[in-house]
């Protein structure tokens, strides 16, 4: 296994203050790194999409787990050092310089299955998040997904109906996906430490339910929870056939949208069908 220096150094050593602007927060602690990248169990051999490495403390972890690490990053002045833990590490990492939200990652990862790993700006974070939980084809390419957030947002995510967190982003990943909170990560984890808490979020696919299209449950949900104090008779009104479905389900009209389960939503999404 390479002898690395610790990443601290080799921040030190290339000059990367963190950019607020790109919403930097390194990790230096190898330690919680470790477990992050053990999240996902065994990695040795598998192929896996980190998603802004920075530095690359993540990435070593990743790269001494045995993974085959294909690393997507935006800011130029970290290539150097991830470019040493490529030398470090041969035929393991794959850097690629570009905007994660921009680019096809199936073909990044030239077809093959892969776990995504991942310490990104919270906004980017949320917008990913969306991208790879959404569309219609299911099972998807990647196996898990293991995402640091802003500890509110990854409450929402597993939030369960009743609860003032859940909405669309629960429903969005639950209904064919198991989502876990598996690790509280203090703010001061980071160097510069974020305003925030922060916590490591684990999804992984499950069977999708028959008959139901992700389109039409997206436009419910943002229906139902664009309004979640109205009631559904009120806030479902603009999605077609939504009000018919609830009555075929014996769903009470009256009820708002953060009392259904996912269960339910599912439910009124494949009554609904694909209009
Ligand atoms: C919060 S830092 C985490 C760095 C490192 N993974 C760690 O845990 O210490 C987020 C990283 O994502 C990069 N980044 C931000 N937006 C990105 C995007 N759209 N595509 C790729 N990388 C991005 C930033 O340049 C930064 O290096």
């Amino acid at each position: 296994m390479a002898d690395l220096p610790p990443i601290r150094e080799t921040i030190a050593r290339h000059g990367l203050s963190a950019s607020k602007a790109l919403g930097q927060n390194f990790l230096l602690d190898e330690q919680l790194l470790a477990r992050i990248a053990a999240l996902p169990g065994d990695l040795s051999g598998a192929r896996v999409l980190e998603v802004g490495p920075g530095p690359g403390g993540l990435t070593r972890a990743l790269l001494r787990a045995g993974a085959r690490v294909t690393a997507i990053e935006m800011d130029s002045r970290c290539l150097p050092a991830l470019e040493e833990l490529s030398d470090a590490f041969p035929g393991q990492l794959t850097v690629v310089e570009g905007d994660a939200m921009k680019l096809d990652h199936g073909a990044l990862m030239q077809g093959e299955p892969y776990h995504v790993l991942s310490n990104l700006p919270y906004n980017v974070g949320t917008a990913l998040f969306v991208k790879w939980l959404s569309g219609e084809e299911w099972p998807p390419q990647w196996l898990s997904l293991t995402l640091m957030f802003q500890r509110e947002v990854a409450e929402r995510i597993v939030a369960r109906e009743g609860s003032g967190a859940f909405g669309r982003l629960a429903v969005l990943a639950q209904w064919r996906a198991t989502a876990r909170l598996a690790m509280k990560v203090h703010r001061s984890a980071f160097t510069p430490p974020p305003k925030v808490m922060s916590a490591v979020v684990h999804v992984t696919p499950t069977r999708a339910p028959d008959g139901v299209s992700a389109r039409t449950l997206e436009r419910l949900t943002e229906a139902a929870f664009g309004q979640r104090r109205k009631m559904l008779r009120q806030s479902l009104k603009s999605v077609p056939g939504a009000l018919a479905a609830l009555e075929g389900e014996a769903i009470d009209p009256t009820r708002r949208a953060d009392t259904l389960s996912v269960a339910e939503f599912v439910a009124v999404a494949r009554a609904i069908g694909t209009n």
